[in-house]
């Protein structure tokens, strides 16, 4: 029952923690660490509520020590997804008919609980199993999951807010509906906020949800189940499954209730989940939303106006840190032969001094990829471009999967604007240079804009106005995330609504009222008070 018509908590961005040495929370952050790391989790699956062990389970190890083992997580049958579709849609009547307030209440305390008391937790998990380091798991599992629930209340109270005029003796009034039917969302290993963003977005709205994590993620997903359990999220709103994602996919599609997918990841894995929906329409009760933040070739472009170390320390943060595992990562960039001299002793130096090894240790820049497939793609490029007459390989180079699988920040010099790791997303810490001729600065920024297929996100360096003008003309299309004289990486919920276009998506902006619409159906309901009794136009007399 609502008596009153309440605000929200303003939201504002959960500060980042330094965890400088001797800090209470490095000291807490590190021995959860070795708790976490030395103990075995057993990571069921929750339908309804229910922990589900199948005793068909697979481990979890970090990428940075693969034969540890840390725990493991149970995998589905069929019988346990069709469970997670009916379950769902018997937990919708209540759900989407809660006042709005009652499910604020819940992503708001479990905000404040990993503000608090599961910070440690979220973020080790996060370092153990997608070996991030300190600053890179608190930037992702605690503050960007954090921003996502709080801004998103936010955002949901404002769209309660748009209602349409009602002319005199009328009453127009817009409701917000979830969606009727049950979402699918699919997360992706690299952030775990946007593993709890998925589904929760879609349930915030009143929806209901079968969420599938990425295997190499079912560690912190376990933490975010908790999460939620504790913040009071009732039994069947979101339901977690593992497995095989051919299997759970094919069962998810066949379903009638499908009716929305929230789905981030690869983009050949979305469009060809589009491709299956497609196929489907005719199953279906609704049309279903069809919601991906996909995958991108996100470039550096400097004019010879830039400051070399301004670009070198954009090219080294925004190529290597976490391994290059983000969407946004910087993997290709345009430097003009005047400036490449010192564009590249700055990157020299400041590639010497990042350190590679387990997140355990904080001053390690630098961590493993994912798991032995991404370290075995990722190197066979490395490799390929040292022996290519096209490329030269010119800073690190070097891998080794003998006890992680560890990747040296690595910068190879294409001749061709063209060359393979122009143009292919390789998800590493990878970077590869194309020196352009300064009198042919317009004509590379046509290269920028036409050599991939992505537009997620994007820089340039330039001190001239004009051209800062120019360049983000040329590239309007180019990135859906664009960014003045900074790294094309690290947005923050609340002031850089992410997302692109073209094949990195459908730019519904994670993290904004845009996403939250995607989640809804809207019911207009117009009311009348005094009912017309007449049915002639007055020009009939
Ligand atoms: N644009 C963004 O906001 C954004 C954010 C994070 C990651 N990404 C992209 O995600 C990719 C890296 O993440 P990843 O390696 O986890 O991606 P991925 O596509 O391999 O996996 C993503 C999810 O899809 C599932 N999946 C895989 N094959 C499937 C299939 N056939 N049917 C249904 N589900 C399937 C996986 O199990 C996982 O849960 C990169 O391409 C990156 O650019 C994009
Ligand atoms: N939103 C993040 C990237 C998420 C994708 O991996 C960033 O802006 O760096």
């Amino acid at each position: 029952m609502t008596r009153g018509f309440f605000n929200v908590p303003k939201a504002v961005n959960e500060p980042v923690k330094g965890y400088t040495p001797g800090s209470p929370e490095r000291e807490e952050l590190l021995a959860t660490y070795k708790t976490m790391f030395n103990s075995n989790i057993d990571v069921p699956m929750h339908i309804n509520g229910e922990e589900i062990r199948t005793g068909n389970t697979r481990n979890i190890t970090p990428p940075h020590d693969h034969q540890h083992i840390v725990g493991q997580y149970h995998i589905a049958e069929k019988k346990h997804i069709d469970k997670a579709i009916t379950t769902a849609l018997a937990a919708r009547e209540a759900w989407s008919s809660v006042s709005w307030m009652e499910r604020a209440s819940i992503f708001l305390k479990a905000a404040e609980l990993l503000a608090g008391p599961y910070r440690a937790k979220m973020n080790a998990a996060t370092m153990i199993a997608q070996s991030k380091n300190v600053h890179q798991a608190e930037i992702d599992a605690a503050c960007e999951m954090i921003d996502f629930f709080r801004f998103n209340v936010q955002y949901m109270t404002d769209i309660f807010k748009d209602q349409p005029a009602s002319a005199p003796g009328i009453w127009n009034r817009v409701e917000y509906r979830p969606l009727e039917g049950f979402v699918y969302a699919i997360s992706p290993f690299n952030f775990t906020s946007i593993a709890a963003n998925l589904p929760a977005s879609a349930a915030l709205m009143g929806n209901v949800v079968v969420w599938k994590p990425s295997d190499h993620q079912a560690y912190s997903a376990q933490v975010i189940v908790d999460l939620f359990k504790e913040a009071g999220l009732p039994d069947g709103v979101i339901n977690v499954v593992y497995g095989d994602p051919v299997m759970i996919t094919d069962t998810v599609l066949s379903s009638p209730d499908f009716s929305g997918l929230h789905f981030t990841g690869s983009t050949f894995v979305f469009k060809e989940l589009w491709k299956q929906i497609g196929n489907n329409i005719h199953t279906y009760k609704t049309y279903p939303r069809i919601v991906g933040e996909t995958g991108g070739k996100d470039f550096i472009w400097a004019h010879n106006s830039a400051n070399p170390l301004q670009v070198a320390t954009a090219i080294t943060r925004g190529a290597f840190e976490y391994q290059g595992q983000k969407c946004s990562a910087a993997s290709r960039a345009y430097i003009p032969v005047s400036i490449w001299t010192d564009v590249r002793k700055h990157l020299e130096v400041q590639t010497s001094e990042l350190k590679m090894g387990s997140p355990e240790d904080p001053s390690n820049f630098v961590n493993a990829v994912i798991h032995e497939g991404s370290f075995d793609k990722i190197s066979k490029y490395i490799d390929a471009a040292k022996a290519d007459s096209d490329a030269e390989v010119i800073i690190g180079g070097n891998h080794d999967k003998s006890k992680g699988y560890f990747i040296e920040p690595t910068v190879i010099l294409a001749k061709s604007a063209t060359y393979a790791t122009m143009t292919t997303e390789l998800f590493g810490p990878v970077i590869t240079i194309y020196i352009y001729e300064d009198a042919e600065w317009e004509s590379s920024l046509k290269l920028v804009d036409e050599s991939t297929e992505y537009a997620l996100t994007g820089a340039i360096f330039s001190t001239d106005r004009y051209i800062v003008e120019q360049a983000s003309k040329a590239l309007e299309n180019a990135a859906g995330n664009f960014y003045i004289n900074d790294k094309p990486t690290g947005a923050v919920v609340g002031q850089q609504p992410f997302g692109g276009a073209r094949s990195s998506g459908t730019n519904d902006k994670a993290g904004s009222a845009q996403n939250l619409l995607r989640w809804t159906s809207v019911r207009l309901i117009k009311e009348t008070f005094v009912s017309p009794q007449d049915y002639k136009y007055p020009f009939l007399g």
